[in-house]
């Protein structure tokens, strides 16, 4: 029996499109018992009425997909969800899927995929590297497809910072919310966001949280998801005015995030209450940086 926990993350940050991400200390636990044949799935906590028991279980997929890259024969296997992260809201639920599925899977194939190649494995399943990277290294994670790869560099999350998110009740796929972005994107609004991503991976490495403030706007992509989250820009406006040094969707949305050192439950209260006034009902969670990425807590033979 291998038992990982893998945390929840938030990619984007504002203007990272695709390329910056953050863990978050809310952690989904996957558990994975070899058999000798069959499937079977259980499911607690978030999402435990509407996720798949079958093998179209996304844990389950990464899983053998794992299984099949290193060509290990499992037999069968049972499969054990204890589940905090909410599903589609923006917080790297289906990263921490598959990187659980992957690093439970691995540990089972006797470990034969490094990191690296687990990130590698990891960023095809999902499409993208920048919820997978953090929910692997934790920390924050920068990452772009160089030359094939997917390259890297993780960055300790500054001291004093955290994060107030505001968890519509209703689920946005990411898939839907990559379907409202356009093909092309303007000079400008690429250079606007180039400076911006620029100065805010100088501040998270410097731990400036003075830097951070206004650098986490985005025109690549939030413009064009605000029709899908109704009082958005009020939502943010009122992190702001609450005191956030910087705020954005997380992720694909609808889940919307503040950043802060002080007031965090003052941020949190002002972006649950405007997305009241507007209509959508919602939760809000103070939640820290988790400096640690997914890991095994426990392995019995
Ligand atoms: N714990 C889980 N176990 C198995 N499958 C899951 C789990 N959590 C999420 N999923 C799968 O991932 C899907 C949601 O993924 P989606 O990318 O739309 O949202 P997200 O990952 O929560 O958001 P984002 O990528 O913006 O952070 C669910 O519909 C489900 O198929
Ligand atoms: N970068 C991705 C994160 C969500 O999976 C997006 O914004 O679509």
């Amino acid at each position: 029996m291998v038992r990982v926990q893998v945390p929840a993350t938030t990619a984007n940050l504002g203007p990272g499109f695709d390329c910056l991400g953050l863990a978050l200390k809310l952690y989904n636990t996957v558990e994975m018992v070899r058999l000798h044949a069959g499937l079977s799935i259980e499911v607690h906590g978030e999402g435990a009425q509407e996720i798949a028991r079958d093998q179209t279980n996304v844990v389950y997929r990464a899983a053998m997909r794992l299984f099949n890259q290193v060509g290990f024969a499992p037999g069968g296997l049972r499969i054990r969800l204890i589940n905090n992260i909410p599903v589609a809201r923006g917080l790297g639920s289906s990263a921490s899927a598959i990187t659980g599925g992957l690093i439970a899977a691995n540990i089972i194939a006797g470990g034969r995929l490094t990191q690296k190649e687990l990130l590698t494995l990891a960023a095809a399943i999902e499409g993208h590297p920048d919820n997978v990277a953090p929910a692997l290294f934790g920390g924050i994670v920068v990452t772009s497809a160089v030359e094939g790869e997917v390259r890297y560099a993780r960055i300790d999350p500054p001291s004093g910072l955290k994060a107030a998110v505001a968890i519509p009740e209703f689920k946005l796929s990411t898939r839907m919310a990559r379907e409202v972005l356009p093909q092309q994107v303007s000079m400008q609004d690429a250079v606007f966001n180039l400076g911006r991503v620029a100065l805010l991976v100088t501040a998270l490495c410097r731990g400036d949280l003075g830097l951070l403030t206004g650098v986490m706007e985005d025109r690549l992509h939030q413009p064009y998801r605000a029709s899908l989250v109704p009082g958005m820009k009020k939502v943010l406006a009122a992190a702001r005015l609450a005191g956030a040094r910087g705020v954005c969707l997380s992720g694909a949305g609808p889940t919307l995030i503040a950043f802060a050192d002080t007031n965090l439950e003052l941020i949190a209260r002002a972006m649950k209450d405007t997305f009241t006034q507007n209509g959508v009902p919602a939760r809000a969670m103070v939640l820290e940086p988790s400096p640690i990425g997914a890991r095994a807590l426990e392995i019995k033979t």
